[in-house]
């Protein structure tokens, strides 16, 4: 994997800004700049602080930050039968149908995966919001169904799980409170895993073996580590910038931080943007990404969700494609990483989790979390025949 290839931390110029070229970020914040760069003015801004920051409205709307922000997560009343029509409803659903033809339900082509499964070990990944718990407005209360843990419960019996997402690893621990799986947080950038014999991660820069909860012992990976103190200071200027935008929540998920936008008014956004894009602007290391109505601010590192499965894949000696057949589902754009590196190394299946057509890099699909726990729950059930039946032959 990329890791072992170049033996140090990976903090590299980030390959692939897809969100950012959709924002229409300003190419300074993809750039990668050498640490001395980013820590030479006393703090980390590179630009002095103001307390309200005025920037030009064109500029948010010419750059597409409105249309991202608009287009980033589908409007659920859209969707509920109360409030349209029928016709639109049979119009949505006959699109989705279509787009379906692409992406078949993972529910319906299990037999498929099955197949593909035969033999093989099976390695699950999930992604936390929007996968194992409905979207929100308020993003504390995410809560995971007891029948979801139940299902996520059952499968990690039979399979090695793990949960990668955006929020920080304490806070996603907190809400999922299983102890059986894997957990990586800040969107992969820090991972919990099982402490490797061979050691090929062990021997990577930011790699430690330390302690969990329970007192085993596991290998904690943190890539950017470095950026601790710059993401403190921008979390800490974001809810200042923020404090007088009704609905805005600035949220801190260790390696990277969120500022949601789902409460704000509509007209609000551009201010939301605005502020956002020209505190960044200082951070030549940091970079701006679209969620489903957040704008998350990261570190601009070589590492994403497609990098943190290779990495537990290899911490759990279930490399090689030969024998592991991996299964990652999700929602969100960060999840398409994942998705990427599953098809690209020929590892397994990605399943998107939507309720509306998207542009996916992913084979299969389910439409919300209701068809997570059922898929999880059957697979758990399914693919465990399937072992026991290749156990006995
Ligand atoms: O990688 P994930 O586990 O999917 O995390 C991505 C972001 O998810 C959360 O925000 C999203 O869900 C919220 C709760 O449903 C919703 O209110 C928000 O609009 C969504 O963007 C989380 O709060 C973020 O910090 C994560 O980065």
């Amino acid at each position: 994997m990329d890791l072992k290839n170049s033996g140090t931390s990976p903090v590299l110029t980030d390959p692939a800004p897809i969100s950012n070229s959709r924002l229409g970020l300003s190419s300074n914040i993809q750039t990668y700049s050498p640490a001395s760069q980013a820590y030479s003015s006393g703090l980390y801004s590179t630009v002095p602080r103001r307390k309200t920051i005025i920037g030009k409205l064109d500029d948010v709307c010419a750059n597409g930050w409105l249309d991202a922000m608009k287009s980033s997560s589908p409007p659920r009343k859209q969707l509920n039968k109360d409030f349209i029509s029928e016709a639109a409803v049979s119009e949505t659903e006959m699109e989705y149908r279509t787009w379906m033809m692409t992406y078949p339900s993972a529910l319906t082509s299990f037999e498929h995966i099955i197949s593909s499964a035969k033999c093989k070990k099976i390695a699950l990944f999930l992604d936390y919001d929007g996968t194992l718990s409905p979207i929100v407005d308020n993003p504390d209360l995410a809560i995971m169904s007891n029948a979801m843990r139940a299902a996520v419960k059952s499968a990690s019996k039979y399979f090695p799980t793990a949960i990668i997402s955006g929020r920080s690893r304490e806070k996603v621990y907190k809400f999922v409170k299983l102890r059986e799986l894997y957990y990586a947080g800040s969107h992969g950038m820090d991972i919990m895993g099982p402490v490797r014999r061979s050691d090929s991660n062990g021997d990577q820069a930011n790699c430690i073996v330390t302690t969990d909860e329970q007192g085993k012992e596991v290998h904690l990976f943190q890539p950017a580590s470095e950026f601790l103190p710059m993401i403190d200071e921008v979390f800490s200027s974001l809810i200042d910038i923020t404090k007088d935008i009704v609905g805005a929540k600035v949220e801190y998920n260790k390696f990277c931080v969120s500022v949601h936008y789902r409460l704000v008014h509509q007209e609000d956004w551009p201010e939301v943007a605005r502020r956002v894009f020209d505190l960044i602007k200082g951070y030549p290391r940091l970079k701006v990404t679209h969620g489903r109505k957040v704008l998350e601010i990261r570190p601009v590192v070589n590492w994403n969700k497609g990098k943190a499965v290779k990495f537990l894949l290899e911490s759990l000696c279930l490399s090689s494609c030969d024998d592991v057949l991996s299964i990652y589902i999700g929602d969100d754009r960060t999840d398409e990483d994942a998705f990427k590196v599953l098809k690209e190394y020929n590892l397994g299946y990605g399943i998107l989790v939507s309720s509306v057509p998207k542009e996916t890099s992913a084979v299969y699909s389910l439409r919300d979390t209701s068809e997570v726990v059922f898929g999880t729950h059957t697979s758990g059930i399914k693919l465990t025949l399937l072992h026991s039946y290749c156990t006995h032959l």
